[in-house]
This record gives structure tokens, sequence and C-alpha cells, in this order.
């Protein structure tokens, strides 16, 4: 296929109410709808929407990107997945961008073979479609209105909550987790995510006291470029350590499979700018006997999609954090 245009449309939405993580509150997303077209007038879908805090080029780079690919894309030939990412290798210091651009692109691929993304992607690499578990989303939020929160949730049909902590005294962190558990029963997986929040020592001691409550995993306990003491926290509690921010790309991951630095890694498509990066992460984790959970970063309906997409592709077990669409007003 011949590319004959790109165009980009900055979005922005707020979200029904502010996530509040150890980081900050997230109140609102900002990005770009991309849309490439061929020459039969098929028009594949892109999302670049970057999140601050996370290693992603800021919005206005993401602009810049995409006002380049328009110029450099258009009237090139793409005849496999290889190509799409053999021409955008330049945006790799750009993830969010490339993640649209790759997105958009093999979603156009797809639909000049007639077929949706999860069968592109299984012709290519193999796999079995399958519908990934999703956890709901409590954040670091008063222990009385994470109860309440939480029975809607399960109400609703979740049987994995994933709570923020990390963002208070620990005091209120361990109430928050406890008054979920106390009113969710045993059956409802609970994992936790203190997004870098804690030191080693904090951690330890965190986790010895949350691990009576039962704790699937807990994300990232302290910080991404720590991945000795990720190893190290392995052998010295009890809750299994996913990795969240320490895998911005595949050299890190390589890193934490060859430290042993988690149990479990969790892989963002717009952070590891796009699809099919991510499936080549996941694949690489996989197989070393790493457990993978997929999550969005909080997009729009474009990216939650194709992260959706990706992770049913995947041999995946664990629930993913794919149910973010309805957090977007
Ligand atoms: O994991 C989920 O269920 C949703 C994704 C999520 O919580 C998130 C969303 C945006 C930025 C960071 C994070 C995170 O996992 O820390």
């Amino acid at each position: 296929m011949i590319i004959q245009c790109l165009a980009f449309e900055p979005y922005r939405f707020t979200l029904t109410s502010p996530l509040q993580t150890a980081r900050g509150e997230i109140a609102c997303r900002e990005g770009f709808v991309i849309s490439i077209g061929d020459r039969q007038g098929l028009v594949g879908y892109g999302e670049a929407t970057p999140l601050d805090g996370l290693a992603m080029e800021p919005l206005g780079m993401t602009r810049e990107c995409l006002a380049n690919a328009q110029r450099s894309l258009v009237n090139m030939q793409i005849s496999s997945l290889a190509d799409i990412e053999n021409l955008l290798s330049e945006y790799e210091p750009y993830p969010a961008a490339r993640h649209g651009l790759e997105l958009a692109l093999v979603d156009l691929y797809a639909k000049q073979q007639g077929l949706t993304l999860p069968p592109l992607i299984i012709k290519h690499f193999g796999g079995v479609i399958h519908l990934p578990k999703v956890n709901a989303v409590i954040g670091a939020i008063a222990p009385q209105l994470a109860v309440i929160k939480a029975q809607g949730q399960i109400q609703t049909g979740y049987r994995c909550l994933k709570i923020k902590v990390g963002s208070d005294d620990f005091a209120t962190d361990w109430q928050r987790v406890a008054a979920v558990r106390s009113q969710v029963g045993n059956d409802i997986q609970i994992r936790i995510d203190a997004n870098q929040a804690w030191t080693e020592a904090a951690a330890i001691a965190n986790l010895n006291k949350l691990a009576p409550l039962d704790i699937e995993y807990v994300e990232q306990p302290v910080p991404f470029d720590d991945l000795a003491a990720m190893a190290r926290l392995r052998r010295s509690q009890p809750i299994a350590i996913a990795a969240d921010e320490s895998v911005n790309h595949l050299a890190q991951l390589q890193q934490i499979i060859n430290r042993q630095a988690a149990d479990i890694v969790i892989l963002k498509p717009m952070v590891l700018g796009g699809i099919l990066t991510t499936h080549r992460a996941a694949i690489i984790a996989l197989d070393a006997g790493l457990d993978v959970v997929i999550t969005t970063t909080l997009d729009g309906a474009i990216a939650c999609q194709g992260a959706m997409d990706l992770a049913s592709t995947l041999p995946i077990t664990r629930a993913c954090g794919l149910s973010t669409l309805h957090l977007a007003r």
C-alpha cells in the first residue's frame, strides 16, 4: 500500500473524577487522533496521548513529530509489518507519537487485508484470540470512599481491584486496603500500586503489614531506576513485585529480566511506543518466565481499543488494566 495522506486532530477530555496517585492526580488527558489514508480510500486510525510523569515526550513534541510525519510518510510504500517498524525508527525517542503513527498504519494495513487488528497480529505472530480479564481502579482516596467505590465495582462484575497507595501516610494506605478487603471478602483479587513512592526500607515494612490482606502483587513500590532494590524486595517480603515505570523500553525490560527484579511486568503501549513493540516486549517477558499485564495510560477510545486488541492476542492470565475508557467524560 502507498500512504496517500496523514492528518492529525488535537483532542482533550477530562476524567469523570480525577485519579489520585502517589505522583499527584490525573484530571484530564490531551493528545491527537491520527488518520492515515491510502490510495484506495481506506483510512487507519491511531492516537498519541502522552502522559506527564511517565517516560514520554511532551505534547508539543508529539505535535512536531506528527507534523514531520505528515511530510515524510506520504507516498511511502508499506508491504509488511516490518516496513511499518522500519519507517517509524526515527520516532523511537517519542513513544506517544510513535504509538499513534504505528497504530494508524497497522490499522490501515489490517483494513487492506479485510482484517481487524487481533487476527492480523495472530497471522503474523501466532497465538489465539481470547478476551482478557480486567481490573477496576481505586485511587488513593479516603478509606470510606474507597469502600463505596469497591462496592459499586464488585456489583458491576469486576473480580480484581487495583488500589493506589503511597500518597498519604501509610496508616491511611493500610486502612484503605484493609477496608476494601473486609468489604469485598476473600474471593476478590486485590493488587496495589505505589507508583514509586516508597524507599526500600519503607516498602519492606509496609508490604509486610499489607501481606495478611492477601495482595496479588504490588506495582512499582520503589523508584523506577532502583532495580537492585526491586530484586531484593522479591526476597525480603511476601508480596509479588510488578515493574511498571521501570519498563520504558526493551533494554530496560532486559535489565529487569537479567537482574530478576520483578515477578510481573506491566506493559503500556503508549509508553513503549506502540502495540508492535509491546507485543515484542510481552513475548520476551513471557519467554523469560515473567507474568505480563497490559494497561492503558488512561487513553482515549482508539488507544484503549488498540491495547485491548493487543492483549487479546497474548497468553495473559492476570487481569489487565484495560478498563479505563469509562473514566473519560
Ligand atoms: O492499571 C490500570 O488499571 C489502569 C492504568 C493506570 O492505573 C495508570 C494510568 C495512567 C498512568 C499510570 C497508571 C498506573 O498504572 O500507574
